[in-house]
C-alpha cells in the first residue's frame, strides 16, 4: 500500500466500487439468511405501500364519487389505506434493524480481518507505512462500511423495490401516464450523472485529508518530546492548520456540490412531474372514475420521488464509504509476509537431526541485500557461527548491523545468497518454530501498557514457573517482585513506570521466556548505566554455551568477551576474530573503535 501523501490521487471509481462490492460480500457472508429475509420483508413492505392508494382509490370511485355509502366497506377502505402504510414503516423499520445489526457484525469481522492481516504484513510494508494512516485504516475506514451496508442494503435496496413496485402500480392504474412519468426520469440519472462528476474527486480527497490528519496527530503525539524540545510546536501547528483547511475545503465543495445541484435539482424535478401530471389529466375529459386515479398517481408521485432523492442523496455518502471501503480493500490485498507453513514436526526433525550432526547455529553465503535497487546494503556476507557461541557484530553506523540482524529475523527476504539456520534455509521453517528458535532483543525495548507477568509472557500461555524462570535468568525478578504487585503490576504505557534499564532486563526475560536457541541483539545494551550493563552481562555469561547469541553493541566492552567479534565496513565483514586477536591489527578498525572508546571514556 502505498503511504497517503498524495491525497490528489485521481480514483478509479469503477475498480473502487468492485473491490467495495467483493469485500461487503466477504464481510458479510456469515449473515446471509439475514439478507434474504431482510429483502422479503421490505418488498412485502413495499407492496403494501402500493395498495395503499389503490384501496383510496376504490374508496373514492366506488363509494365517495357515486354516493354509494356501504359503511362496512368504506371503513375497511379507510382502514386499509391508513394500516397499510403504518404496517409497512414498521417492518421497514425492523429491517432496519436486522440490517443495522449485520452492518456492525461485518464491521467487527472487517477490523479483526485487518488487525491480523496488518500483523502479517512483511517488515518491508511498514517502512513506507505511516501509523496514523493505519490506524484510521482500522478504525474509521471500517467504520464507513457500516454506513455503505445500511446504504447500500437498506435505502437502496429499500427504495429500489418502492420504486419498481410505484411503478408497476401505475402502469396497471394508466400505463400512458405511467410512461410520461418513465420518460422523465432520465433527467435524475443526468443530476446524479452531474452530482457524481462534481462531488467525487472532493470526496476522495476529504477522507485522504482525514487520515493525513490522523497521521499528523499520531506523528506529533509519538515524537512530543522531540517535538517541544526543538520549538517545533508552531511549525507544526501551521502545518496541520494547512492541512486542516484543506480538508474543510474540499468537505465544503462536497457539501456544495450537495447544495447547489443535488436538491434544487429534485425538488425542481418534482414540480415538473406534478406539473405534468395535472396538464395531462386537465388535457383529458374527466370521468368520474379518473378522479381516483388522480388521487392514487398523485400519492405514487411521492413514492417515486421519495426513493429517488433518497437513493440520490446516499450518493454522496456512499460515495466516501466506497472510497473507504476500497482502501480496506488494498491494505487487505496487500500481500502478507511469505508464509512458512512447513510442517512443524519435519522440521523440527530434520534440526534435530541437523543439531546432532553439529550443523553451525547460523551459516550466511553470500548474502548481497538491498532496500532499494542499485543500493546494496550487504555485500557478498559469508559467516559461521557455531552452537553455542557469543558473537558480536560491531562496525560504523549504517555499516549495516541491523540489516543484518532484519534477514536474521527473516523481516525481509535475503535477495541473493542463503542463510541457514541450524542446516535448515531459513524460509523453509515453519513460522512457529522459528519464533520459538530464535529471540530478540530490541535497541527500545517495546514494552506493552500491561502488566509484567503479561510482557514477558506476550500472549504465548506461559505458566508462572517459565515467566519466573526468564525473569531470573534477565535478572529481572528481584526488581519485579519489588513492584507493588509484584508480576501483576501494570507498567504503564511503553512501561512507563520502569527505568530504561529495567525495560530491557524484561525484554530480555521476554526473549528467553521463549527457551530461544539463538538470541538476537541489537545494541541492547545502548541505553543502561554500568551497573545494569553489568547485570546484562552476567545473565548473557549465564547462557554461553546453551544459547548462541548473537549482540550488536556499539559499546564495546559489552562484547569483549564474546568468542568471536565480526567487524562490519559498508555492508562488508572487514575484520574478525576475538578480541585479543582484533586488538592485534595495527590500524585496523576494530583496534581504532576500541581505542576512540577508552579514550572518550
Ligand atoms: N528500512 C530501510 N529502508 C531503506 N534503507 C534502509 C532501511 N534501513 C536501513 N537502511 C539503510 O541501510 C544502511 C544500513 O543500515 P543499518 O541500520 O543496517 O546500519 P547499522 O549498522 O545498524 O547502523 P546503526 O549502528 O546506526 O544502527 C544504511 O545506509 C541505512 O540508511
Amino acid at each position: 500500500m502505498k503511504p497517503d501523501t498524495k491525497p490528489e490521487t485521481k480514483p478509479d471509481t469503477t475498480n473502487q466500487m468492485r473491490q467495495a462490492i467483493a469485500l461487503l460480500r466477504r464481510a458479510a457472508l456469515p449473515d446471509q439468511h439475514h439478507l434474504g429475509w431482510a429483502v422479503l420483508w421490505l418488498a412485502a413492505a413495499a407492496l403494501l405501500e402500493v395498495l395503499g392508494p389503490i384501496m383510496g382509490k376504490a374508496l373514492i370511485d366506488e363509494h365517495l364519487l357515486p354516493h354509494h355509502l356501504d359503511w362496512p366497506r368504506m371503513a375497511a377502505l379507510l382502514a386499509g389505506v391508513v394500516l397499510t402504510g403504518w404496517i409497512a414503516s414498521g417492518l421497514r423499520y425492523l429491517q432496519l434493524v436486522r440490517l443495522s445489526g449485520l452492518a456492525m457484525r461485518s464491521v467487527m469481522r472487517l477490523r479483526e480481518m485487518v488487525y491480523t492481516h496488518v500483523l502479517l504484513l512483511p517488515m518491508a510494508f511498514f517502512d513506507r507505512a505511516i501509523t496514523g494512516q493505519l490506524v484510521s485504516r482500522v478504525t474509521n475506514d471500517t467504520e464507513a462500511v457500516k454506513s455503505l451496508y445500511i446504504q447500500v442494503l437498506f435505502v437502496m435496496l429499500d427504495s429500489t423495490i418502492v420504486l419498481v413496485g410505484t411503478v408497476c402500480a401505475m402502469a396497471w392504474l394508466d400505463w400512458r401516464l405511467m410512461l410520461i412519468v418513465l420518460a422523465l426520469l432520465p433527467a435524475v440519472l443526468l443530476i446524479v450523472w452531474l452530482y457524481q462528476r462534481w462531488s467525487a474527486p472532493a470526496v476522495t480527497r476529504a477522507r485522504a485529508l482525514r487520515s493525513e490528519i490522523n497521521g499528523q496527530m499520531a506523528e506529533s503525539i509519538g515524537g512530543m518530546s522531540v517535538l517541544q524540545a526543538s520549538n517545533a510546536e508552531q511549525r507544526f501547528g501551521r502545518r496541520f492548520a494547512t492541512t486542516n483547511q484543506d480538508h474543510y475545503t474540499a468537505r465544503l465543495s462536497e457539501l456544495r456540490a450537495n447544495a447547489w445541484l443535488l436538491r434544487p435539482a429534485l425538488d425542481l424535478f418534482n414540480i415538473i412531474l406534478l406539473a405534468a401530471v395535472i396538464f395531462m389529466f386537465g388535457h383529458r375529459e374527466m370521468t368520474a372514475t379518473e378522479v381516483g386515479v388522480l388521487y392514487a398517481f398523485i400519492s405514487y408521485l411521492a413514492r417515486v420521488i421519495e426513493p429517488l432523492i433518497q437513493i440520490t442523496m446516499q450518493f454522496s455518502q456512499l460515495q466516501q464509504s466506497v472510497v473507504a471501503t476500497a482502501r480496506v480493500a488494498t491494505l487487505l490485498d496487500e500481500g502478507a509476509a511469505q508464509e512458512h507453513r512447513a510442517s512443524g514436526d519435519a522440521v523440527a526433525a530434520r534440526a534435530t537431526a541437523a543439531n546432532d550432526s553439529g550443523a553451525p547455529a547460523i551459516a550466511i553465503r553470500h548474502l548481497n541485500f538491498a532496500y532499494n535497487p542499485g543500493q546494496t546494503v550487504l555485500h557478498d556476507l559469508s559467516l559461521e557461527i557455531p552452537q553455542g557461541d557469543f558473537v558480536g557484530i560491531v562496525g560504523h553506523t549504517g555499516s549495516g548491523k541491523s540489516t543484518l540482524l532484519s534477514l536474521l529475523l527473516r523481516f525481509y527476504p535475503a535477495q541473493h545468497g542463503s542463510i541457514l539456520v541450524h542446516g535448515m534455509p531459513l524460509d523453509a521453517i515453519d513460522n512457529e518454530r522459528f519464533r520459538a528458535e530464535v529471540g530478540l532483543v530490541p535497541q527500545d525495548p517495546f514494552l506493552l501498557a500491561a502488566s509484567a507477568r503479561e510482557n514477558i509472557d506476550m500472549g504465548r500461555g506461559l505458566s508462572q514457573e517459565q515467566i519466573e524462570a526468564a525473569a531470573r535468568a534477565a535478572h529481572a525478578h528481584d526488581f519485579i517482585t519489588a513492584l507493588d504487585q509484584g508480576y501483576d503490576t501494570p507498567l504503564g504505557e511503553g512501561g512507563s513506570r520502569l527505568s530504561v534499564g529495567q525495560k530491557q532486563l524484561i525484554a530480555i526475560a521476554r526473549a528467553l521466556a521463549g527457551t530461544p536457541r539463538i538470541l538476537l541483539l541489537d545494541e541492547a545494551t545502548s541505553h543502561i548505566d554500568s551497573q545494569t550493563e553489568q547485570i546484562v552481562q552476567v545473565a548473557l555469561d549465564e547462557l554461553r554455551g546453551k544459547v548462541t547469541v548473537i549482540a550488536i553493541a556499539h559499546r564495546l566492552s559489552t562484547i569483549r568477551d564474546a568468542d568471536r567479534i565480526i567487524v562490519l565496513n559498508h555492508g562488508r565483514i572487514a575484520e574478525t576474530g576475538p578480541h585479543e586477536q582484533l586488538m592485534q591489527i595495527d590500524g585496523g578498525l576494530y583496534q581504532r573503535l576500541y581505542l576512540l572508546q577508552q579514550l572518550a571514556a
